[in-house]
């Protein structure tokens, strides 16, 4: 058994993804608590010096090379990150996501019941609650996403759900927030091309990357009229994961929750909170909303911490920037400023 206040899951896990900005930190943290890792991953939109862990380049879309994998490392868990990630392209092209996200996840379901590999855990998203009807959003929120990316997350829920019930199989569905941040203990951070993500590119104007940064609306019916977020540090989720999989290794059931620290910030509190860290005047310009960005979404509900013992140690979103800027600051262009 585990204290509350640390979790280290039975390895080895492997973690499909774990090149990735979520997936590596995840990575870094099961190596600190001496848990074996391994990482497949396809580098499609990750990076191979973000892992320190073996890495077996691979792709979910070949079930020869998942069953190869599970093979040679006998993992007894795996944690789930890969995946497509890009709103606004699902909706212009459905067919990656349906075919990347649900088609592939089958894959890894199906090998992992033929290679008798019982625990999975899972990156869902708040984007499948969809337009909210509540805010705080409560762990019980409907499920009503409004874009493809959503739907196809929800889908992988759902067979994860009917997997578990039918086959010997357990599975935690963690719906993040808005992931933000780098490693406190330096080395890796958010390198996304083409970045959407607000922070990151908030630093790239103090960085001198960017004239300045376009705010999408302001007339939403908010404290300023700007978006509301929930920014979970990265390193919290990690946590998270590790505790998730610990539940399901203990027995307790199957899990689905989100992960969020509860507290909203709305676009122009991000920017404001930048100028302090970094002392640059950071410029914006309002620009039209968005398509399908919902005014608010903070995450309610204490399940996570029930469940989980889960409490974010960073819930003041001032902390996570701090950490963002600690390395896009060493690291102006991401990875490729590596020797
Ligand atoms: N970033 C966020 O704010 C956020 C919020 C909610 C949910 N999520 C979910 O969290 C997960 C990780 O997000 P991220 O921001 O770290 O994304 P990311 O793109 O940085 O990481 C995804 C990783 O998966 C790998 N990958 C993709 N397709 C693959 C395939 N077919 N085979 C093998 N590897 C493949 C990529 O190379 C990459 O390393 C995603 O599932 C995403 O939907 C992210
Ligand atoms: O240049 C920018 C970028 C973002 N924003 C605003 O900043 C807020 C945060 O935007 P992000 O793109 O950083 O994050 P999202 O809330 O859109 O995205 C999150 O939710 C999505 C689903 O809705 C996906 O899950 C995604 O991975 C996750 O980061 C939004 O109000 C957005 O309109 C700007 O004003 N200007």
């Amino acid at each position: 058994m585990t204290s509350s206040s640390e979790a280290t899951p039975d390895g080895p896990v492997l973690v499909c993804g774990g090149a990735g900005y979520i997936g590596s930190h995840c990575t870094a943290l099961l190596q600190k608590r001496g848990v074996p890792v391994v990482v497949f991953d396809n580098l499609s939109t990750g990076h191979r010096e973000a892992v320190s862990a073996p890495l077996v380049i691979g792709e979910l879309g070949d079930r020869e090379q998942i069953a190869a994998a599970l093979k040679e490392h006998q993992p007894r868990a795996v944690i789930h990150f890969a995946a497509k990630c890009y709103v606004g392209e699902s909706v212009t092209d459905p067919a990656i996501y349906y075919r990347e996200n649900v088609h592939y996840t089958w894959n890894l379901l199906e090998e992992m019941r033929a290679a008798g590999v019982h625990d999975l855990v899972f990156s869902s998203t708040c984007a499948t609650y969809g337009e909210p009807n509540e805010i705080p959003i409560p762990d019980d929120h409907p499920q009503e996403p409004i874009n493809p990316y959503g739907r196809t997350k929800l889908h992988m829920e759902h067979m994860m759900r009917d997997y578990a019930h039918a086959y010997e199989m357990r599975y935690a569905a963690l719906r993040y927030f808005n992931a933000a941040g780098a490693r406190a203990e330096g080395g890796i951070g958010e390198d996304h091309a083409p970045e959407t993500h607000l922070i990151p590119l908030v630093l790239q104007v103090a960085l001198g990357q960017r004239d300045k940064i376009m705010v999408f609306g302001d007339d939403y019916e908010t404290r300023d009229g700007t978006c509301i977020r929930d920014y979970i540090h990265v390193d919290d989720l990690g946590d998270a994961h590790l505790r998730a999989l610990r539940y399901l290794q203990d027995g307790k059931g199957n899990l689905e929750c989100h992960l969020g620290t509860g507290n909203g910030f709305t676009v122009k509190e991000i920017i404001e909170a930048a100028r302090e860290i970094t002392g640059h005047a950071i410029p914006f310009e309002v620009a039209p909303r968005r398509p399908g960005d919902p005014a608010m979404l903070v995450a309610g509900g204490t399940k996570a911490k029930d469940a989980l013992g889960w409490v974010p140690a960073k819930g003041d979103v001032r902390d996570v920037i701090r950490d963002a800027w600690a390395f896009h600051s060493k690291h102006p262009d991401g990875y490729a400023s590596l020797p």
